[in-house]
């Protein structure tokens, strides 16, 4: 799963005109972290550091794609597939899905680069809580604390509007209405803001700005004499 994962990653990196992403599993689990049987053949602190250093280069690359992310989690994410969740710019929960970092009832903490993630989407103190906890994260925790930003409901009820992967797709589409060169400069602008010190965040910000300036999307916005009402 991890060299697959990694492989995608690098397709994803190739994709020029893509505008959004869409994480999600399979057989109504998101992910349960990473394979027990694979684990207990390498649990030494040599092969754990090389698995760390692996997973954190792929989903920094996840995240860090021109492409705005959403992890649909339906079913549990658990251990590594909690840490997943955190390498996508969003979160939609199904409304009996679990978001549980169960680290520390495996000995562990987080590696995956999923505790310092963690950190920034919900802040020092929630992480804390939800590390040291290891609690469940059900939809409505999951807003409450900032994990989740919106809930997708069951395919079998009258007010579903669809699957939950329609659902998710339609929760995107409003993010990623428009030429995908704007988009992904969208998305460029945010993760240095988010990543960077102010000073280079703002040199980043210039030269994605001079990328859409003067632009195809920018030219045509000009010449409608478009009126945001
Ligand atoms: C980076 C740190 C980490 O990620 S540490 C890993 C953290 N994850 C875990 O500890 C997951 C432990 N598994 C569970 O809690 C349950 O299997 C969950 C996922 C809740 C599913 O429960 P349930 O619906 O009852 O199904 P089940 O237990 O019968 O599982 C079906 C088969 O799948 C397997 N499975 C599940 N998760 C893993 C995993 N992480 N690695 C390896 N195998 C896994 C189960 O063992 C089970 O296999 P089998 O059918 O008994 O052969």
């Amino acid at each position: 799963m991890m060299v697959d994962l990694e492989e995608r990653v690098s397709e994803l990196e190739n994709w020029t005109d893509g505008k959004g992403l869409i994480l999600c599993g399979a057989a109504e689990t998101f992910c349960s972290g990473s394979d027990l049987n694979a684990v207990r053949a390498i649990s030494n602190p040599q092969d754990g550091m090389k698995m760390s250093m692996f997973m954190q280069n792929t989903l920094t690359r996840l995240l860090r794609l021109p492409l705005i992310s959403v992890a649909l989690v339906e079913g549990r994410a658990l251990g590594g597939g909690a840490e997943l969740t955190t390498a996508c710019d969003f979160r939609l929960m199904a409304s009996d899905s679990v978001i549980q970092f169960v680290h520390k009832h495996m000995g562990l903490v987080p590696g995956w680069g999923g505790g310092a993630r963690l950190v920034r989407i919900v802040g020092s103190q929630n992480a804390l809580k939800l590390l040291g906890g290891a609690l469940k994260v059900d939809p409505k925790l999951g807003l409450q604390i900032g994990l989740a930003d919106g809930v997708v409901e069951d395919a079998q009820t009258v007010e579903a509007p669809g699957s939950h992967l329609e659902q998710a797709e339609k929760w995107l589409g409003t993010y990623i209405k428009g030429p995908a060169p704007v988009i992904q400069a969208v998305k460029k602008v945010v993760l240095s803001g988010r990543e960077l010190p102010l000073s280079e965040a703002l040199k980043t910000e210039m030269g994605v700005f001079g990328t859409v300036w003067g632009g195809p999307a920018n030219l045509q916005a000009l010449a409608s004499k478009s009126k945001h009402k």
